[in-house]
């Protein structure tokens, strides 16, 4: 029997995302003023990105040495003196994760249960720090996706995904805020969602991550006037006021879905909780989108029958690095939905242009 394109890859991430997940949660509840830190952007990361990255990336140096990897964090604040207590409380958290029994698939050893030493999980967080490009095997990493909304109680994603010669082949998102059944928003909590390049797109719980899975499928049509946008809760980090004079020329009356994280892309590839995800640069910030911030979205919303591409509707280039530096804007849709909201934005911006607003 053929095997089965990806499998390996598929089973490895998802040991690595719940792994990750679990240390998250477990330290959202412990963490003091002085595990966070601004880096040199004003971005915050807290040890739970580090320590994330340190496991993710010691799993997939183990099982597939060769592999290099765009990760979001490096380690090199935390090499110097001023580092120490982060370091020592990452190393800690760290080894608390790979060393706990989580059940994995039957069979595989991806070189768990012995601690590492601080040496180890500093250069395991430094493997992250490839180039990019366009030819070959990596890893895209986002520890921790929305650390804003990870420090607020809200959203956030473990995310990771494989890209092949700039296409990406595998997406696992790890959710731990986010309900599992749409229809109870207030129910349990902790969803994994799981695409490979033509077997299509599932939703998983963190507690029961192997298997079958809900097969997932985005909303097909929704009239334009229904259409619910999903976007940033952040301002600094997509137009909100570009978005709202989108849904105006559709005529949709509903107001946006907010939420942190590639969540947004999760929620979309369900299907009912939002239509379309627009994410618009906000103008005068110069900021170059992150591939690790929608590789695995990208690939989940293609498989659940969505497209996805950049504001004047050219497809995301994986490939050119650790940016999406070709790219302008990112659209995610359905595909019959697609082209007005290409249209609706050119439309908005000629607009701008003539300084309509
Ligand atoms: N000026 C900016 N414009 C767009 N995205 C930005 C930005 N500054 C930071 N980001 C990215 O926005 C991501 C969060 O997206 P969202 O607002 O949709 O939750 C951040 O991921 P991290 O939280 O992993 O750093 C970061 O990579
Ligand atoms: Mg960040
Ligand atoms: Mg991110
Ligand atoms: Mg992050």
């Amino acid at each position: 029997m053929a095997a089965i394109p990806f499998q390996v890859e598929k089973y490895a991430a998802i040991s690595a995302v719940v792994r990750a997940c679990a240390l998250t949660m477990s330290v959202f509840n412990r963490l003091v003023k002085s595990e966070t830190v601004t880096k040199d952007d004003k971005s915050p990361v807290t040890v739970a990105d580090y320590s994330a990255q340190a496991v993710v990336n010691t799993i997939l140096a183990h099982a597939f040495p060769n592999d290099p990897i765009v990760g979001e964090e490096d380690a090199s604040d935390l090499r110097k003196p001023e580092g120490a207590l982060l370091r020592e409380r990452i190393v800690e958290l760290a080894n608390e994760a790979l060393t706990g029994i989580v059940a994995d698939k039957e069979n595989v050893n991806w070189g768990l249960g012995k601690a590492r030493s601080s040496h180890e999980l500093l250069d395991a967080i430094d493997r992250g720090n490839y180039a990019g490009g366009p030819v070959g095997r990596m890893w895209a990493l986002d520890p921790i996706d929305g650390t804003k909304g990870f420090l607020r109680g809200e959203q956030y994603a473990v995310c990771l995904a494989l890209i092949v010669d700039s296409i990406v082949q595998v997406g696992v998102i790890g959710c731990p805020n986010l309900h599992v059944d749409v229809s109870k928003p207030d129910g349990e909590r902790g969803t994994m969602f799981v695409a490979v390049r033509g077997q299509g797109a599932q939703q998983l719980s963190l507690s029961s991550p192997y298997g079958d899975g809900i097969p997932l499928r985005i909303s097909s049509h929704s009239p334009l006037s229904s259409i619910r946008f999903l976007e940033s809760v952040e301002a600094a980090h997509s137009a909100h006021g570009f978005n709202a004079r989108v849904a105006a020329v559709l005529g949709t009356s509903q107001s946006p879905n907010r939420m942190d994280s590639q969540a947004k892309y999760c929620v979309l590839s369900r299907g009912v909780e939002g239509d379309v995800y627009l994410r618009m640069p906000v103008p005068g910030m110069g900021y170059q989108e992150k591939i690790w911030d929608h590789a695995s979205g990208a690939l989940l919303i293609q498989e659940a029958g969505g497209i996805v591409s950049d504001s004047l509707g050219r497809p995301l280039n994986f490939g050119s690095g650790r940016t999406l530096g070709e790219n302008f804007g990112v659209v995610a849709t359905s595909i019959d939905i697609h082209p007005k909201i290409i249209h609706a934005i050119r439309q908005v911006q000629d607009e701008e242009k003539i300084g309509k607003f």
